[in-house]
């Protein structure tokens, strides 16, 4: 496994060693004590989510406040995502940073989104998977999150506004500034 920390601190980008042979291909898709070694970090996720969606769909930027907030370990099984990591940890010298990567099923990245951070995704082909792990649980009343085109964070998703199919609730969120000024 291959780990590299990315501009933002304590947000890893991992790459799995891939065992392939005339049946396909095998890796580990998560290795607690390998995980302890590359990072230092003791992880234990509690909940795994998956989502299936189509080209276009934009998924986020979403995070948990408080004691809620989760870390997650992000990935695609089938398909392809741009992946974007917020830095939202007032304290920090990224604060208000993000770290964007594809992550799919040919390149098996997965990216290592510590708590204090939003994320989101877009889709960039039909029938993909996302899966992912989290440390903690799913707290509706703890739900927060950043509009995808907020002004302050100037992310590029690659797609004009009107290819974009989002959720009426992913429309409605705040701005950095709204949440953090
Ligand atoms: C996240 C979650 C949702 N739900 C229920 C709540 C809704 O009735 C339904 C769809 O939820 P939502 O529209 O929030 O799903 P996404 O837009 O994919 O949300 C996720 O998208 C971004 C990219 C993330 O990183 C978060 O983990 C997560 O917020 O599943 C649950 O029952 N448990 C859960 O853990």
């Amino acid at each position: 496994m291959g780990i590299e920390e990315t501009n933002l601190k304590d947000c890893y980008l991992i790459t799995p060693k891939v065992f392939a042979d005339d049946r396909g291909t095998f890796f580990e898709s998560f290795n607690k004590k390998q995980f302890l070694k590359l990072t230092g970090l003791s992880i234990d996720f509690v909940q795994d989510n998956q989502s299936l969606s189509q080209k276009g769909v934009l998924r986020g930027l979403h995070f948990q406040t408080g004691d809620f907030g989760q870390a997650k370990l992000v990935r695609v099984i089938t398909g392809s995502v741009l992946d974007v990591a917020v830095d939202v940890r007032p304290e920090s010298k990224t604060f208000g940073q993000h770290f964007s990567m594809v992550l799919s099923a040919q390149n098996n990245k997965q990216l290592y989104i510590p708590r204090g951070f939003a994320h989101g995704f877009l889709v960039l082909e039909d029938h993909t998977i996302f899966s992912y792990k989290c440390d903690n649980y799913y707290n509706k009343a703890s739900e927060s999150g950043i509009i995808f085109n907020d002004q302050t964070l100037q992310i590029d998703w690659g797609f004009s506004e009107s290819e974009l199919i989002i959720s009426e609730k992913d429309k409605e969120l705040p701005t950095f500034e709204t949440l953090f000024k």
